[in-house]
């Protein structure tokens, strides 16, 4: 299974950048992972919101393959413990997912075709982070997810 990481929004912010990489760095010794980061569309700022997310939508639909499995980030989605988030990459692994897809959305969230193209919807908190902030969480919780299926002394309850 290879994990992506999907985020809407511009390249990586000076501040965030070494940590995502070095995340990503180390939970490539458990899943190939990579990062595609998603431009809005050039004319983003003279859209409304609703066709601003209509159009990003669009861009990540045509990303996405039939059999992907798409977990979309989203504070009003389901909660889990970091033992929970590693039994739901592993159960996705044994049923035989090629592609596991982690979404992050842009400045206004998602359009709907998103919220019902996705397989689970992850609420990493009640709080709206900032997804330069949510890129970083990100990797480190599913590197902290990949340590706990292994049973390596990374996670401490
Ligand atoms: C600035 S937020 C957009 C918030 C917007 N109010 C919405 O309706 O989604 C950008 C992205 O960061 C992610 N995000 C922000 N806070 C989150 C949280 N608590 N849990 C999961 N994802 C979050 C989501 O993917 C969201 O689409």
């Amino acid at each position: 299974m290879k994990l992506y990481f999907y985020s809407i929004g511009k390249a990586h912010d000076s501040y965030i950048k070494p940590g995502v990489e070095d995340f990503t760095a180390r939970i490539n010794k458990y899943f190939p992972a990579e990062w595609q980061v998603i431009a809005p569309p050039k004319n983003a700022a003279v859209l409304s919101e609703g066709d601003l997310k209509k159009q990003e939508a669009k861009l990540v639909l045509n990303l996405l393959q039939p059999d992907d499995q798409l977990i979309l980030l989203d504070e009003r989605g389901k909660q889990f413990s970091s033992p929970e988030l590693a039994q739901v990459i592993q159960q996705k692994a044994n049923d035989s997912t090629k592609r596991l897809i982690f979404l992050i959305g842009g400045a206004f969230g998602v359009d709907a075709s998103i919220q019902q193209r996705a397989n689970t919807t992850w609420s990493l908190s009640k709080l709206v982070f900032p997804h330069m902030l949510v890129r970083l969480i990100l990797a480190e919780q599913v590197y902290r997810a990949c340590t706990i299926l292994r049973n390596e002394k990374y996670h401490h309850m």
